[in-house]
């Protein structure tokens, strides 16, 4: 086994059936569902211009060296629909792994689901038109190295999340989320119910009618101190 050089070409694969009810759910409903804990941190931004409002898809997954997007090309050759190809860089911010003409490529003839990179892109003005959903963190003139080595469909982490190949990946405006494949029949069932209480929360919020009576039995279990005077400093 060539660790650190080696490209799988075989996932698990998750039931499709739940990759599309995930992809009518916000991201941030999903994720409450698993600990509030299964989000990328917000160094990965939306830089593209999707006609969906959720990007979801199943992972496909690239370990790159630092700044160098030769695994990227081969999974990009090995992408299918459906698929959100996902990116780890190590925290390299200083040369783009994608640019227009890949970007063109995944959108208009592989047609995948999306991208998340862990790395910023170049190209912008093509991209920023894009109607598939990109993640990454900022872009640079810089341009990346085909070198290797890397890998292909090995568990990764990306936006300080750990992702496996198969995974559900769900993004929309306010970022992107892993959701494990095995435990996405469960995550989807109790985020369903979640979302449904969570509008009408918001819509009653708006009315005043939600109670807040909560956040003073906090206060009290928290032993915070209420002062009935102004702040003398
Ligand atoms: O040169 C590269 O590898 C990336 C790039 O700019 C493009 O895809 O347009
Ligand atoms: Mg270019």
């Amino acid at each position: 086994m060539s660790v650190g050089n080696r490209v799988y070409l075989k996932r698990n694969l998750p039931d499709m059936k739940l990759v599309e009810e995930f992809s009518h759910l916000p991201a941030a409903n999903v994720a409450d569902c698993m600990g509030r804990s299964c989000g990328m941190n917000p160094q990965i931004k939306l830089m593209s211009n999707p006609e969906k409002r959720q990007m979801c898809g199943v992972a496909l997954t690239v370990k790159a060296r630092p700044g160098d997007n030769m695994m990227l090309h081969k999974a990009m050759n090995i992408s299918q629909p459906g698929d959100v190809i996902v990116v780890s860089n190590e925290g390299e911010r200083n040369r783009a792994i994608m640019g227009e003409i890949m970007f063109n490529y995944l959108q208009g003839f592989k047609k995948i689901a999306g991208i998340v990179i862990d790395g910023p892109v170049r190209d912008i003005d093509v991209i920023a038109q894009g109607t598939m959903p990109l993640y990454a963190t900022g872009t640079t003139p810089a341009g990346p190295y085909k070198e290797g080595p890397g890998e292909v469909n090995v568990p990764i982490s990306c936006g300080g999340v750990s992702i496996h190949p198969g995974d559900i990946i769900l993004g929309d405006k306010d970022g992107v989320i892993v959701i494990p494949r095995q435990d996405a029949g469960e995550i989807l069932e109790k985020a369903k119910k979640l979302s449904q209480n969570d509008k009408a929360k918001a819509e009653n919020s708006a009315k005043g009618t939600v109670n807040r009576q909560w956040v003073e039995d906090l206060m009290e279990k928290k032993e915070v101190e209420i002062i009935d005077d102004v702040y003398r400093g």
